[in-house]
């Protein structure tokens, strides 16, 4: 039986060494999930609410806890999804906190899954989901909100379109990474990294993409199969709503809106890129919706702080043209109900969904399941460094057949 018999919360350590919620679900018949929710840096304006962990912790053993205890079934998502959001009451998890309920969320899906048997991509997916691995998106080089004294657009992507398996995609991926320190070297440019994992020199934008473009061409050569190249612009970062301009601090340069359009519009056709996410503000659907009318043929172009993985702020871009991609982060929006929620909305209007890690991560794998299981085209989650090889690595192991 998957009745829910016991959860536990605790503090635990993120990838910068800040404390997050983990959560651990157990069932009557002795089924276990333990999950652990991220942390964002570049946060949206409308996501949903992260507490500090012991606030979140202390809320959710007071107003969770004993909803799900003993009343939940670890195998219904749903319920236990809904049962969250009315022991919270709010519509942004004000109460609970974001981190606490994604946790309880994700370990639920996990002690569901380990009841049956199942991996959890399966559970999650079912027995017809699609026989597609997402491509790695791997952060290279990157700035923004990430690492100081760095680029202005948080992070340059290296994306493997052409990879003949997710193996070769995650390598390929930790190639250009690799690719990219020499040419760093190469060029006298000491560097440490951002909070994942990519280089964090201290160029402009221009150089940053002389350097990656170089490092993707490289790498290309050696596999012999297309990698692409992608953009998170997180540009709400630098949005100033005041002049209504976009400040490039390192470059020196200020762009207002139309000048941001073409500036991306260029970029797409320059560098051809596959993806660009956030390239405008995240209050500004018109902006996102007149490039997606210029370049949405040739690329992805995705909302992040856009959209906070929110079904009714992506029913508001379908309905105004904005974006033809959206990110997927559960913790932005407090349950994997809620992420899938989001995912079909999005498939349902031609949008494609790019599941993602945060800025601040644990070694939790549940993004590598629910991108297999929703069959989603991209997977956002680092190219090298401990939290995002375990998203990474769980890839090869699904597509090994060894979870
Ligand atoms: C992963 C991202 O960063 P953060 O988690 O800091 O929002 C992002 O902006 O896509
Ligand atoms: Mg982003």
């Amino acid at each position: 039986m998957t009745l829910i018999t016991e959860i536990r919360l605790r503090r635990i350590l993120d990838s910068r060494g800040n404390p997050t919620v983990e959560a651990d679900v157990v069932t009557e018949s002795g089924g276990f999930g333990r999950a652990a929710a991220p942390s964002g840096a570049s946060t949206g304006e409308y996501e949903a609410i992260e507490l500090p962990a012991d606030e979140a912790i202390a809320a959710a053993r007071e107003h969770a806890v004993p909803r799900l205890v003993g009343e939940a079934y670890a195998g219904n998502q749903r319920e236990i999804d809904t049962i969250l959001r009315a022991a919270d009451g709010t519509d942004d998890f004000s109460e609970i906190g974001a981190n606490s309920a994604v946790a309880i969320s994700m370990a639920a899906a996990k002690a569901g899954a380990d009841v049956l048997g199942a991996p959890l991509f399966q559970h999650l997916g079912g027995a017809f989901r699609g026989e597609n691995f997402p491509t790695p998106l791997g952060n290279v080089v990157g700035g923004g909100e990430h690492a100081a004294d760095a680029t202005d657009i948080q992070e340059f992507l290296s994306a493997p379109v052409g990879a003949p398996s997710v193996e070769d995609a995650v390598f390929a991926n930790a190639a250009v990474h690799g690719a990219v320190a020499d040419l760093l070297e190469e060029r006298d440019l000491p560097s440490g990294k951002g909070d994942e994992g990519a280089w964090a020199p201290s160029v402009d934008d221009e150089e940053a993409f002389e350097i990656v473009d170089e490092a993707v061409s490289q790498v290309e050569d050696e596999v012999g199969f297309n990698i692409g190249f992608g953009l998170d612009v997180a540009a709400a970062e630098m949005y100033d709503a005041e002049s209504g301009t976009y400040e490039y601090e390192s470059a020196g340069v200020s762009r207002d809106t139309d000048e941001q359009i073409a500036y991306i519009a260029e970029l797409v056709d320059e560098y051809d890129l596959v993806y660009v996410e956030d390239p405008l503000d995240e209050n500004d659907y018109d902006a996102f919706a007149d490039l997606t009318d210029e370049v949405g043929d040739q690329t992805l172009v995705c909302g992040d702080d856009l959209f906070v993985t929110n079904t009714d702020r992506l029913t508001e871009g379908i309905d105004r043209g904005a974006a033809n991609s959206i990110l997927i982060k559960p913790n932005q929006i407090g349950t994997l109900t809620d992420a899938f929620d989001a995912i079909e909305l999005a498939t349902a209007n031609g949008y494609e969904s790019v599941i993602s890690h945060r800025s601040g991560e644990t070694e939790d794998t549940t993004i590598a399941h629910l991108a297999v299981a929703t069959d989603a085209p991209f997977i956002k989650t680092g190219a090298v460094g401990g939290e995002r090889t375990a998203k990474l690595n769980e890839l090869i192991r699904i597509a090994d057949d060894a979870t």
